[in-house]
């Protein structure tokens, strides 16, 4: 079980991103986050894994306080948890491969990462991976010869290389056309069904939230306004929510 308690953030001593945020999302969950722009989703998933440190309150995996941990504590929770970025966050000029096989570097010694080795189970995994987002096929491509939804896969192959319990994806599909937005969402819905990962994902989009998500959060100026299933999101909580 994933759980924020109490989550505020305030940037600079002035901007109040998240005022008193607290959710708990079950194993399984596809949870989608909404709201206008500036609202605090980024601030919010960001906080899931601690990449921003929120200034009061916790989070929670499976019973573990993550603002309690710190190093090696903090980095075995923090793989349990894959980030899906807008960018894809690759490394443009190494291969397919090469990226993918990043998703097993929190499995590594700090030396074994320092020169990148790996095993020949790593690289199972990872053309295993590939094959799940069919791109095996584009293995020792560069990656910046790819286009945004094949690079989208290939950082969603990243993740699942890390096994993770819960993905955090924040607004992945935001620079995608509306067909690869919907091949990537299915991705994201097959690695929930089918190997029970909980999804969190940050969406402008809310016919996509509403098309895939089972439950919906919507914020609003960094508070929970809305956090109910799908079909309950009506015309009116929507008003509300972008008015
Ligand atoms: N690193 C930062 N430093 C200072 N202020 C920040 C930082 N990140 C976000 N903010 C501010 O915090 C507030 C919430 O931003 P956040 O990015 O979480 O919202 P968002 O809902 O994800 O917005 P968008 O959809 O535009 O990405 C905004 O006022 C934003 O300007």
């Amino acid at each position: 079980m994933l759980k924020a308690e109490n989550l505020q953030v305030i940037y600079d001593n002035k901007t109040l991103a998240l005022d008193d945020v607290s959710l708990t999302v079950a194993p399984g969950e596809f949870v989608g986050i909404i709201g206008s722009s500036g609202s605090g989703k980024s601030t919010l998933l960001k906080c899931m894994n601690l990449l921003v440190r929120p200034t009061r309150g916790t989070v929670y995996l499976d019973e573990r306080d993550l603002m309690t941990l710190n190093g090696q504590s903090l980095r075995k929770v923090r793989r349990e948890m894959g980030f899906i970025f807008q960018d894809y966050n690759l490394i443009d000029r190494s291969t397919v491969i090469d990226n993918v096989l990043i998703g097993r570097l929190s499995y590594k010694t700090s030396l074994q990462s320092l020169f990148r080795i790996f095993s020949q189970e790593d690289y199972a995994r990872a053309k295993k991976a590939l094959s799940y987002v069919a791109l095996e096929e584009k293995m020792y491509e560069r990656a910046d010869r790819l286009s945004g939804g094949q690079k989208q896969r290939v950082a969603i192959a990243k993740t699942l290389c890390q096994r993770p319990k819960v993905i955090l994806a924040d607004e992945p599909v935001a620079s995608l056309d509306q067909a690869t937005a919907h091949l990537i969402m299915e991705y994201f819905r097959r690695a929930n069904i089918k190997k029970n990962i909980t999804i969190l994902i940050n969406l402008h989009d809310v016919a996509l939230a509403k098309a895939y998500c089972s439950r919906i959060v919507g914020l609003k100026k960094g508070k929970v306004v809305y956090d109910g299933k799908a079909g309950d999101l009506t015309d009116d909580v929507l008003k509300r929510l972008y008015e």
